[in-house]
């Protein structure tokens, strides 16, 4: 309306100029009112759903299988998080903008149809050329693009290196050549590489359609008047439009490469099995409330898992494995290294699901319904334990000064304090930080804990405790646990232990002489 008003006043002396003052004034005032509108709540808009991915996407990691996530790995995790959340958050934040451009294009086009629907007929099948020309363009910038997250994937896979290995780099000279020549060196020139390449693209594709705009406003300036059939009117109203209109087309092509990037990091996102479509199956599991899990039995029937080693095109199978577990039980699991103790520790605490095979819990098979509420049974301390700086979700009335009295008890009161649920810090020892775990543990006071060589850090005045104190005391508590342990000094303290080999279960008994002759020493 503005540039029909513009136009009108230009070439059409009829309306008095007091009118065509108070329609330009209130043309101007009104598109600046509703642009800012318009802005601001589409602004809102995106903002909240970078927020709502930012959750979404966390909450969807949550609920994805270990296993899975293992296999994903935390490097492309990462990635997905920081940036592809980015990406797709950019192309977000530019949906106000481009539908703001998009709303203008179409405007000017009803105008310009309004001025002479054969020219715009013209036009269209010069936009189809321009449109189909741009999207053979596109493909190929897109194609750099997705080579570019490709490498984006390894890149974070050695700024993990980077940050885990940092000690063994900085040992080793020429480790750190190689790491920073070969590893980030040339990922990091290949990825520059595949932008610049897709940039380049973008911005030929960009340029080629303002040619032909420009070639658009050369054919209504020197052919349309040779044609005669158009008014002049009509070719100031086009001339103007269409130069007005190359603004807003320059802003919504311009943010075809934030689209694309979002297309692939979308796309990434999906392939880690994350989909952002699907329903959050955890977010009923998110929302219940805490309450008291029963526990009467436990019982693994014919469990099967299997890694498969596609490269070396080897496998491992842990099982078929039968073993049941019931309540202030103490159960010690030995075994070689490599021989499935932790994998068995992951699937009795349901972080693994059986392949083959089922679990049962007080004699009710687990499954997805009731997969997480099993969960909730135990207290576990894996050999690659997080600790938490603050006693997150444990809340009980008593929770400092029980957390004080198991420092005592865990001979940390010395050097650690607990304030309103926080711990006063946790960069203390290897076995100072498992003792931190045992007391998060005990705190949670759950029926069944797990422990996985949990006492291979502890001097041997506290392995002492671990095993002649703190584990009977537990038992005496009515809580089940279960220990995976090389240490063959104490194995007689255990109701039941278990051997692993290659995958194979044993069970040894304290009457299976011949058996725990070969693992338990004359020290005992
Ligand atoms: N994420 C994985 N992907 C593929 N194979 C795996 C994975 N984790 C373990 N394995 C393989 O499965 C087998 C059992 O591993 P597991 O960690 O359960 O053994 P373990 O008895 O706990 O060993 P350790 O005493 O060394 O901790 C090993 O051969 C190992 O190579």
């Amino acid at each position: 309306a503005l540039i029909a008003l513009v136009n009108t006043s230009l070439n059409n002396a009829k309306w008095s100029v007091a009118v065509l003052v108070g329609g330009f004034v209130a043309l101007v005032l009104g598109k600046t009112i509703t642009n800012i509108l318009s802005q601001v709540l589409l602004a809102r808009f995106a903002q909240g759903a970078v927020s709502g991915l930012r959750r979404d996407l966390t909450k969807r990691i949550l609920g994805v299988p270990l296993r899975q996530v293992e296999s994903i790995g935390t490097h492309r995790i990462l990635v997905a998080l920081t940036d592809d959340v980015f990406n797709i958050t950019q192309a977000l934040l530019a949906i106000p903008i481009i539908t703001v451009n998009v709303a203008i294009l179409v405007g000017g086009a009803v105008y310009l149809g309004l001025l002479s629907w054969k020219i715009l007929l013209g036009i269209g099948v010069l936009v189809v050329f321009g449109g189909i020309s741009y999207r053979i363009m596109m493909t190929s910038a897109f194609k750099s693009l997705n080579a570019a997250r490709e490498e984006e994937d390894k890149l974070f896979s050695y700024f993990r290196a980077l940050t885990d290995g940092i000690k063994e780099l900085k040992l080793h000279r020429s480790r750190r050549k190689v790491f920073l020549a070969e590893n980030i060196h040339d990922t990091t020139e290949t990825f520059q590489k595949y932008n610049v390449e897709a940039e380049c693209r973008f911005i030929y594709a960009q340029n080629w359609n303002h040619l032909l705009f420009y070639l658009l406003v050369g054919c209504v300036l020197f052919m349309m008047p040779k044609m005669g059939q158009v008014s002049h009117a009509a070719m100031t109203g086009y001339v103007i439009t269409i130069l007005y209109l190359m603004g807003p087309l320059a802003g919504v092509m311009g943010s075809m490469s934030l689209f694309g990037r979002a297309s692939i990091a979308l796309q990434k996102v999906e392939e880690l099995g994350l989909s952002l479509a699907a329903a959050s199956t955890e977010e009923a599991v998110i929302n219940k409330t805490e309450r008291e899990v029963p526990f009467r039995s436990l019982e693994l029937i014919n469990v099967q898992h299997a890694y498969r080693h596609e490269k070396e095109d080897t496998n491992f199978v842990l099982g078929p494995i039968d073993l049941k577990f019931g309540p202030g039980e103490l159960v010690f699991l030995v075994g070689g290294n490599g021989s499935g103790k932790s994998t068995l520790a992951k699937i009795v605490t349901g972080l693994y699901f059986p392949e083959v095979g089922e679990i049962r819990w007080n004699g009710k098979r687990v499954d997805n319904s009731n997969r997480d509420d099993y969960r909730q049974l135990f207290s576990a301390i894996f050999s690659d334990f997080y600790l938490f700086d603050n006693l997150m979700g444990l809340n009980r009335p008593d929770l400092d000064a029980k957390a004080k009295e198991y420092l005592v008890q865990l001979h940390l009161d010395h050097k650690i304090s607990v304030k309103d649920g926080k711990l006063s810090t946790t960069s203390v020892s290897q076995g100072q930080r498992k003792r931190l775990a045992l007391l998060t543990a005990y705190l949670e006071d759950r029926p069944f804990y797990l422990f996985d060589e949990w006492a291979s850090d502890q001097d041997p005045l506290f392995k002492d405790v671990f095993y002649t104190r703190l584990l009977p005391e537990l038992k005496a508590r009515g809580k089940t646990c279960f220990v995976i342990t090389h240490d063959d000094k104490y194995f007689y303290m255990a109701d039941r232990v278990i051997k692993l080999d290659y995958g194979k279960m044993e069970h040894l008994n304290q009457l299976d002489g011949e058996a725990l002759g070969t693992l338990i020493p004359a020290t005992r």
